[in-house]
């Protein structure tokens, strides 16, 4: 028996992957089950696509580039206007979708599907602002143009945590800069691509712009022909930075253009001048926003010695009032992990740093089904594993330090650099820390950062490129000078 959800739009829940604005199974007929993270029901079933299902959705979209890459740019903004008035008419069906897939609370659903939708609202806007330049020549017979060009098929490949958000903020700047894109979904969480893919149809976008390969078994094959397939002009990938590097070698024979949002370990240095509300209530969302599981969460909690105690007694006494549950269930503030993989990896770094001498002061144990109990640990030493590796889990394991030399130091000491926080209000301080620290983002006295309007992406292992901003649609450009000379008599 399946359950999927209640909605007042049915047509959401597509069960069929999208090839060239059809509706389609697998070539085989084969097909996998989504599980509901939150109870274990079965969802229902989506094609097992492979290799040959792929490769007529990158010759769909390479043939509908033909043409889109042609359109004006007011018409591909008003195309987007579209998707944004559909998805904003749709949100809440949107959001229980993404709940019953992702597990995540209704609420935090309907956030993402909110700052989802928010970047075809930016990226509308960004379409027509799609300037060149005209460049003083260094001969007098010459003139120069840089015109920006759509970069041509794109491959987009996301994970499960953000089964709304981490498409859209790649699809939309495709779609603005006029190309056409093949999506692979997270095998998770494939019915919010699904439902996605539907509301870009009903919006008018045209056959072959927009395709969602489903799979879970051939996702290698699939990744890998993404990649190695020369129609495809850029990969766009979500994920983790073991799977990133893979994807990279494999694009490196057609040398494609590349935009890589990889794993992070943030760190959340809170200073003892800090205002200490305001740097429980930032850990607080920072780190159990969606139980732990977005790359952005902090990972590291730094904290100076003259407020730790403070600091650690006031955060395990708010998280011991999150009430753990089921997603659509009335109440419920955080939600279960996605899966039996995820909670062994919380389990395993709580249990090396106790074994190290870490104190448990709230949670630290499975409860049954995916469910981990939010957790602080205090005293974790800087070498324990949860230090090192990004748990990506409700874990907040507390480090004291002494110096703001010693924490910016500890704070880099890591491959990754995606985000990072610090409570302080001392202006020079902020200013010198931010400068210091190794990440793509600082959050200053802000837990969250995410938002369509500016550059999301990393440095070292957390990948290149930037999604949102003025920079995102430059992702799906390609720069191309015209000199023109003959220009003197
Ligand atoms: N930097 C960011 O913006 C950002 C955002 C969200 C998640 N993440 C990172 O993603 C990770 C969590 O997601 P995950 O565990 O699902 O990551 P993952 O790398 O295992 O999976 C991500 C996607 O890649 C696919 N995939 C897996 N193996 C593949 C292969 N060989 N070829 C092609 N595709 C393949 C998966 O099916 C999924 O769709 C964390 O490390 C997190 O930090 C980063
Ligand atoms: O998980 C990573 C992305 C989350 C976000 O955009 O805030």
């Amino acid at each position: 028996m399946t359950s999927a959800p209640q909605l007042s739009n049915a047509s959401l829940w597509q069960t069929k992957g999208f090839i060239n604005n059809q509706w389609v199974d697998s070539e085989n007929g084969a097909t996998f089950q989504v599980t509901d993270p939150g109870n274990g029901n079965n969802l229902g079933s989506v094609p097992e696509m492979g290799v040959a299902e792929t490769r007529r959705a990158i010759d769909a979209a390479g043939e509908a580039y033909k043409t889109f890459s042609k359109t004006t740019a007011k018409s591909r903004q008003d195309l987007l206007n579209r998707i944004f008035a559909l998805i904003s008419q749709n949100a809440d069906d949107l959001a229980k979708i993404v709940t019953v897939e992702n597990g995540k609370p209704l609420a935090d659903a309907k956030g993402e599907v909110g700052y989802g939708n928010s970047f075809f609202e930016w990226f509308a806007g960004e379409a027509v602002r799609t300037y060149g330049d005209v460049v003083p020549a260094a001969n007098p017979d010459l003139r120069n143009i840089v015109i920006k060009q759509p970069i041509g098929v794109c491959g987009i490949l996301t994970p499960w945590n953000f089964p709304v958000a981490m498409i859209t903020r790649k699809l939309a700047p495709a779609i603005a800069a006029g190309c056409t894109a093949v999506i692979k979904t997270p095998a998770e969480t494939p019915y919010s691509a699904l439902a996605i893919a539907h509301l870009c149809k009903e919006a008018g976008v045209p056959a072959g712009v927009v395709n969602v390969i489903t799979t879970d078994k051939n996702v290698a094959q699939v990744g890998k022909e993404i990649c190695e397939n020369g129609i495809v002009k850029k990969v766009s990938f979500t994920g983790s930075t073991r799977v990133g590097k893979i994807l990279m070698q494999q694009s490196s024979n057609t040398l494609k253009k590349l935009s890589f949002e990889l794993g992070g370990n943030a760190p959340f240095i809170v200073f003892d001048d800090a205002d200490i509300d305001a740097a429980v209530a930032g850990a607080l969302a920072c780190k159990f926003r969606s139980s732990g599981q977005t790359c952005v969460c902090a990972n590291r909690i730094y904290v100076q010695s003259a407020v730790y105690a403070e600091f650690a007694s006031r955060l395990a006494e708010k998280v011991d009032q999150f009430k753990l549950g089921y997603g659509l269930d009335e109440g419920t503030t955080h939600g279960p992990l996605i899966a039996e993989r995820a909670l062994d990896k919380v389990q395993e770094h709580v249990d090396d740093a106790v074994k190290r001498g870490a104190e448990v002061l709230s949670g630290g144990k499975k409860l049954g089904g995916n469910y981990f109990a939010p957790t602080v640990l205090a005293n974790v030493p800087s070498d324990a594993l949860v230090n090192c590796d990004e748990t990506f889990g409700p874990l907040a394991a507390l480090t004291k330090f002494d110096t703001e030399e010693q924490v910016v130091k500890l704070a880099n000491d890591v491959n990754v650099g995606l985000a990072g926080y610090m409570y302080s209000r001392d202006i020079g301080r902020v200013w010198r820390v931010s400068e210091a620290l190794e990440v793509g983002m600082i959050g200053a006295n802000a837990p969250i950062l995410s938002q369509a309007c500016i550059p999301f992406g990393g440095q070292k292992e957390s990948g290149f490129g930037r999604e949102g901003g003025k920079q995102g649609i430059e992702e799906y450009q390609t720069t191309k000078l015209i000199a023109m000379g003959g220009v003197t008599v």
